[in-house]
């Protein structure tokens, strides 16, 4: 499913971030109503021209019961569009609840109804195993934290343990899963980071989502480049870069007409 869309349409990933900083940009009111109005402008100027939405769960969640309504509309709404929905929730937790996290975000049967979940591995890779078989029994993705481009990130996950950072162990139990297991686990990688290229190729039957496009000061073509290293398989999302456009529907049509243009020519078979 995520690699026969990522093969066909556009490998971005168009952030769904209703956040206060968001909302008061675009002039909308910070409660569940401004939400959804933001909700509706963006999936009506990126329709079907991205092969999934990343839906960030904590912007949804802070309206309640109200919030979560809104966000499993959300989610029917990507899928009217035939794209797919990751929840970003990094989720992190002992394995006896985490086939409770499977009923809530993964797959058809779930609350939200999820093609992809956001997760944190610092439990140990181990206690991932009932969320990564749910998404492996339901067609669907846990996307592990490898290597993540936020400035805190670097002092564990490039911890060296044995002969290799945390990342690099961390991208060896994603490939060593989806090896043993079938393909479910995915692997989120900061394309800006310098060893996001060799992170990549250590999952080489992993589905990669690499965040940094649209950043001040990256340039496009590396990450580009990095993506190159998992064709047909890496999922390049966008939030800032896009949304700053907001909220006029043209203008974010055409800023992700730009952003499509600016990888389809390089990221192979997208
Ligand atoms: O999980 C992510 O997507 C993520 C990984 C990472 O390494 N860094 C990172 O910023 N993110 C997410 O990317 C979002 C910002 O996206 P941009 O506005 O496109 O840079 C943040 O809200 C994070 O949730």
């Amino acid at each position: 499913m995520w690699t026969d869309l990522l093969q066909t349409r556009s490998a971005l990933c168009l952030g769904i971030a209703p956040s206060p900083k968001w909302l008061r940009a675009w002039r909308m009111p910070d409660d569940v109503d401004g939400a959804r109005r933001m909700c509706e402008v963006v999936l009506e100027a990126a329709g079907d021209r991205v092969s999934a939405y990343r839906i960030q769960v904590p912007f949804f969640a802070r309206f309640g019961a109200a919030g979560t309504a809104l966000l499993r509309d959300v989610v029917d709404g990507v899928h009217e569009r035939g794209s797919l929905a990751v929840l970003d929730a990094k989720v992190c937790d002992a394995d006896d609840t985490m086939d409770s996290y499977a009923d809530l975000y993964l797959g058809p049967g779930s609350v939200l109804g999820g093609d992809a979940v956001t997760a944190t591995p610092f439990m140990g890779f181990a206690s991932l195993g009932p969320l990564l078989r749910r998404a492996r029994d339901s067609g669907t993705l846990v996307m592990v934290l490898v290597r993540t481009s936020n400035h805190a990130a670097g002092g564990v996950q490039g911890a060296v343990t044995g002969s290799r950072t945390v990342a690099q162990r961390t991208a060896d139990e994603v490939q060593g899963w989806n090896d043993e297991n079938g393909v479910a686990a995915a692997a989120v990688v900061g394309a800006d980071r310098e060893e996001a290229a060799e992170l990549v190729a250590r999952m080489p039957s992993a589905v990669v989502e690499l965040p940094g496009l649209g950043r001040a000061g990256r340039a496009t073509g590396d990450l580009v480049a990095v993506a190159a290293g998992a064709p047909g398989r890496a999922v390049l999302p966008i939030t800032t870069g896009v949304l700053r456009h907001g909220p006029d529907v043209a203008a974010l049509a055409a800023s992700i007409a730009t952003w499509r243009e600016e990888i389809g020519a390089e990221v192979p078979a997208c």
